[in-house]
């Protein structure tokens, strides 16, 4: 891969390597864009097939994140991190403590949190090392983990697309067919089954499907026919990409609402749902609970505010569908404009000289 073609072309600021022969971390930060504050992005642990692999993934997660912090209204860039290996059978505590010291190193410009393959426990190692790490232990006055407050932003958005496709947000009788069954939407399927949807579920783990099935009544199908089946909303909450030129004409869901980032393999595949008149909830929008909850830790984690927050997904993407209708344009690209117009804002306010703490001229 030629590494900076590939940045200069989305404008990346910094991709960090981190090596530690003794514990076996070999990591990639990816640091996108930090116009709006610090870049605020989860560390994926995953078993990548090889190195190009896991520098995409790193800097399309990156991207992404500048978006949904953006999109969100936080004052935080984009940046993420992905970490070489198994997470079931690669992990050591001396692993994260070598990661945190390499977080430190960057003196704030990025901070961690959980992502697929990484917990609570692990950023409380991270902790050991540096503060510049959110989603750790609720005893220490922190949010703890993510992953039901984005699901709880994903179900939220899914009413606001319910409410796009079919002039009422109620999802009493609607199959949703889900995507991977992990920590997102094991607890998405809590709020759907209680609210009456029916729900068919699919993992690559054979007991994450089991636990679903057991506990809501889910019908369970084969990961690859998830594309196939009868259903009102299709959610993909495992990895990226399966919106894509294999899956597209499969999907016959009217709504695509799920927690997973990068759900389309190009932007293509926006454009083709956009004309068929799925209704795309876009995946940086509806699956920002979770940064919204951690990022609340920055300023002395309040619960109650950060959910009130997160309950904004639902009009975020009232908005999305608006100007995707008005405009004629999918709603990726609706989200995106969103976005980027906040970025453009506070950069173009860059130009106006303000004295600040770090001015020599401030500490004289
Ligand atoms: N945890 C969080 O708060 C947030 C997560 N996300 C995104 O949501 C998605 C899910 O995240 P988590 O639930 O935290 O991860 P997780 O690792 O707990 O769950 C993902 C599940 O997908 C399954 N899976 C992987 N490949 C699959 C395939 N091809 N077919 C079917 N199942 C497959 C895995 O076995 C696992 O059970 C990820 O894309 C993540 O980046 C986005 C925002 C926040
Ligand atoms: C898991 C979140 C706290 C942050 C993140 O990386 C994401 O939203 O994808």
């Amino acid at each position: 891969m030629e590494i900076f073609t590939h940045m200069e072309k989305y404008d990346y600021e910094q991709l960090v390597f981190c090596q530690d022969k003794s514990s076996g971390l070999k990591a990639i930060i990816a640091i996108h864009d930090t116009t709006l504050g610090p870049a605020l992005g989860g560390t994926r642990m995953w078993t990548y097939q090889s190195e190009d692999e896991a520098i995409e993934d790193a800097l399309r997660l990156a991207r992404g994140m500048t978006y949904k912090n953006a999109a969100a209204g936080l004052n935080l860039g984009g940046g993420k991190t992905v970490i070489i290996g198994d997470p079931k059978t690669d992990k050591n505590p001396e692993m994260f403590r070598a990661f945190g010291r390499y977080i430190q190193g960057l003196n704030g410009r990025y901070i961690t949190a959980e992502d697929v393959g990484t917990t609570v426990h692990d950023m409380d190692l991270i902790h050991l090392e540096t503060d510049f790490v959110t989603g750790i232990s609720p005893e220490s006055g922190s949010s703890g983990n993510p992953s039901p407050v984005t699901a709880y932003g994903v179900y939220k958005g899914m009413k606001a697309a319910a409410m796009e496709a079919y002039g009422t947000d109620s999802l009493e009788g609607k199959t949703v067919a889900i995507q991977g069954v992990g920590n997102v939407a094991y607890a998405l399927c809590e709020f759907l089954h209680k609210e009456g949807a029916k729900l068919i579920v699919t993992d690559i783990n054979k007991q994450s499907v089991e636990r679903a099935v057991e506990a809501f009544g889910a019908t369970a199908v084969d990961p690859d026919d998830i594309y196939d089946v009868e259903c009102e909303i299709y959610a993909p909450c495992a990895l990226g990409a399966t919106v894509n030129d294999d899956t597209i004409n499969r999907i016959k869901a009217k709504i695509i609402a799920g927690s997973a980032n990068n759900q389309l393999k190009s932007p293509k595949h926006g454009d083709i749902i956009h004309e068929k008149g799925i209704v795309y909830a876009p995946d940086y929008v509806i699956n920002s609970g979770g940064v919204i909850n951690v990022a609340d830790e920055l300023v002395g984690y309040n619960q109650q505010r950060a959910m009130k927050k997160v309950e904004t997904i639902y009009d975020s993407l009232i908005r999305v569908f608006e100007i995707s209708k008005r405009d004629n344009i999918p709603t990726y690209v609706a989200a995106d404009r969103m976005a980027e117009e906040r970025i453009e804002a506070k950069r173009n306010s860059r130009s106006q000289f303000l004295l600040n703490e770090h001015h020599i001229l401030s500490r004289r």
